[in-house]
């Protein structure tokens, strides 16, 4: 039972949050969990408080998680050299095997139990469930220095997501479950795909209708050259700090989904700071503003 003190912090506490309870009651946030924000057993353990306390005031988070840091660790002790192109991990078929079971296996069941021990009701599922998520092979496409034309780049069993099977996610949801999706897609021969955790995560949201799209990971935010977070970007803003170099690597497929999704109807995008203890409590019961912003709407 709580003392009398800690009865009254917590009404002090959920009468500050309760105009953001209020604001999402009801509605879906996707938050995609970044393989480099689950550098601890702690950062883990707060995230799934976090999640579970989400569920409990009503509203709906939907986990799309990545695990590129934990693939690269397995790929190493077995040996397999492993390269990325434009932010993308060049797969073959070992590569795909060890992708499968690592986002599968090891990195999905690791969350959804957490989630579960801290009192929620999660379910763990990859792309191949029930047809979640629908892909087809991605052609990647680099311009090189010096050459006209971009060339079209075949990295292996990378996917690009075709459709999203949001009959089966919103059965889960109105039944209180927290779906947990590994980025794994199905092709229409059965194939597995690799797909950036980045673009399966806006994709569900931009199926989902959702209220906000939040990217846990290892950085501030977007950042400039001199290492100041941007935020409130136009999309030809991006594109001309992507020309320029400053957006590189893992970046690029994180900023180019936030922006499709808030294109394709959801209310925000935000790149959070996953190393920051309860980030996802931060951003969406208080103004403190972690991190890039990006909406639909032109900056003034
Ligand atoms: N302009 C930029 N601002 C911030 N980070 C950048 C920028 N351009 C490239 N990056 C790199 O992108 C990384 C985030 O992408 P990634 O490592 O794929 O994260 P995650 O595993 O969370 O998806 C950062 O750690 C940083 O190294
Ligand atoms: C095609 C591609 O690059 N897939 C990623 C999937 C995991 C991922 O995206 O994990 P993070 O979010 O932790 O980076 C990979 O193989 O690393």
């Amino acid at each position: 039972m709580l003392s009398r003190e800690a009865a009254a912090q917590v009404s002090r506490v959920l009468t500050e949050a309760l105009p953001y309870i209020q604001r999402f009651t009801g509605k879906t946030i996707v938050i995609k969990y970044g393989g480099n924000a689950m550098e601890s057993e702690e950062l883990k353990n707060s995230f799934a408080r976090d999640i579970v306390l989400m569920k409990t005031v009503g509203i709906n988070p939907v986990v799309v998680h990545g695990g590129g840091p934990q693939i690269g660790d397995l790929l190493k002790r077995l040996n397999i050299q492993s390269e990325f192109i434009e932010g993308m991990r060049v797969t073959d078929a070992k590569t795909m095997d060890v992708v499968e079971m690592v986002l599968g296996g090891s990195v999905n069941k690791d969350i959804v139990n957490l989630i579960n021990q801290a009192g929620g009701s999660a379910i763990g599922l990859t792309g191949k469930d029930a047809g979640l998520i629908k892909a087809r092979r991605l052609k990647v496409s680099r311009r090189t220095p010096g050459m006209d034309k971009p060339e079209i780049i075949d990295i292996g069993q990378v996917g690009e997501v075709e459709s999203v099977n949001i009959k089966l996610i919103n059965a889960l949801v109105s039944d209180d479950y927290i779906p947990v999706i590994a980025p794994i897609g199905v092709g229409s021969d059965g194939a597995s795909y690799n797909i950036n955790a980045d673009l399966v995560a806006g994709k569900v949201a931009e199926a989902l209708k959702a209220e906000k799209l939040m990217l846990l990971t290892n950085i501030a935010g977007l950042m400039d050259k001199e290492g100041k977070v941007l935020t409130g970007l136009t999309t030809s803003q991006v594109d001309a700090l992507i020309e320029d170099g400053t957006i590189y690597g893992g970046m690029l497929p994180k900023i180019r989904c936030a922006l499709d999704a808030v294109q394709g109807g959801v209310g925000s995008a935000i790149i959070v700071d996953g190393r920051v203890p309860n980030a996802v409590l931060l951003e969406v019961f208080t103004n403190a503003g972690v991190g890039t912003l990006i909406t639909n709407q032109q900056p003034e």
